[in-house]
């Protein structure tokens, strides 16, 4: 890879799981190139923060994996799935697989919690309407929403609670990989904790790899097990967000060095 790996955990990578491999990747929007030669590895079971200034191609990443965008060069495999090239029904297969939640929820509009959440099921299944209901209810007490939110349109809950109907929807086929684009901006600070807490939680119950854009000091240090930081068109460096401040480049040291960082890592020890 390009960029540089800090190694802490105890696994090497022949023994990690990459459940997304992008290599060599190129975005560019017309004279602007985005990403230029990028390679990434997302391992099973991880929450990866991925970092980086404002215009740095986090979302356009995040929007490219998942198939929103279409690269101009490179490979992209989700667990084990060419998902640029491979045959249309093994990428219809593998997006079963993974749930996205974007920043502003992406709810429809005209379609209340309940039936947001069973849209996927809707779309990838042939369960019958009352199974899927059920189903709903459950993705939806998962995320912590009162039952008297499902009857509602996203216009009639607070930025929070669409944030997590947002989410609910992202779990509706059990996915193994949730993709979150900047999901506690906007957030009261109790807010986003009990966000942070509630990834956290679903990771560890569900197993779930979370691939998440953040600005979020606090996120990366109460929950990411590694970060990716985007500079320079490419992931210029991944690791435990504890050796950041050992990486010699400026927005690294000005990041993670500040005191809005020392803040959050105080805050993330006292979790
Ligand atoms: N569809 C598009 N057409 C043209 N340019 C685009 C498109 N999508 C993104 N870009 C450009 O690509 C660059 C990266 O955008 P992106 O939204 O990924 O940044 P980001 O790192 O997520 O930024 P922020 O932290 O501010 O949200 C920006 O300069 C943006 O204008």
């Amino acid at each position: 890879m390009d960029g540089t790996t800090l190694e802490q955990t105890s696994k090497s990578d022949a023994q990690r799981e990459a459940v997304i491999r992008v290599r060599n990747l190129t975005n560019q929007f017309g004279p602007q190139v985005v990403h230029q030669n990028l390679n990434l590895d997302v391992w099973r079971g991880e929450v990866l923060g991925i970092v980086g200034g404002s215009g740095t191609g986090k979302s356009v990443l995040l929007r490219t994996i998942v198939g929103l965008n279409r690269p101009a060069a490179g490979s992209i495999e989700v667990l084990g799935v060419d998902v640029l090239n491979g045959p249309e029904q093994e990428r219809r297969r593998i997006e079963r697989r993974w749930g996205v939640a974007f920043q502003d929820g992406a709810l429809f509009s005209s379609l209340t919690v309940l039936q947001n959440v069973m849209a996927p099921l809707r779309e990838h299944t042939g369960l019958s309407e009352s199974l899927m209901c059920a189903l709903g209810n459950l993705k939806i007490s998962l995320v912590g929403l009162p039952q008297l939110s499902c009857g509602k349109l996203p216009s009639e809950l607070s930025g929070g609670m669409r944030k997590r109907a947002a989410l609910a929807r992202a779990l509706a086929l059990d996915p193994e990989i949730v993709f979150l684009d900047e999901p506690t901006a906007g957030l009261d600070p109790i807010g986003a904790a009990a966000y942070d807490e509630l990834i956290g939680e679903l990771q560890h119950a569900l197993g779930l790899t979370v691939f998440m854009v953040t600005h979020d000091l606090d996120s990366l240090y109460a929950i990411c097990d590694r970060v990716a930081v985007l500079a320079e068109k490419q992931v210029l460096v991944e690791g435990p967000i504890e050796e950041m401040t050992k990486v010699d480049h400026p927005w690294v040291q000005e990041y993670f060095t500040g005191p809005r960082a020392r803040a959050a890592q105080e805050k993330g020890q006292d979790r």
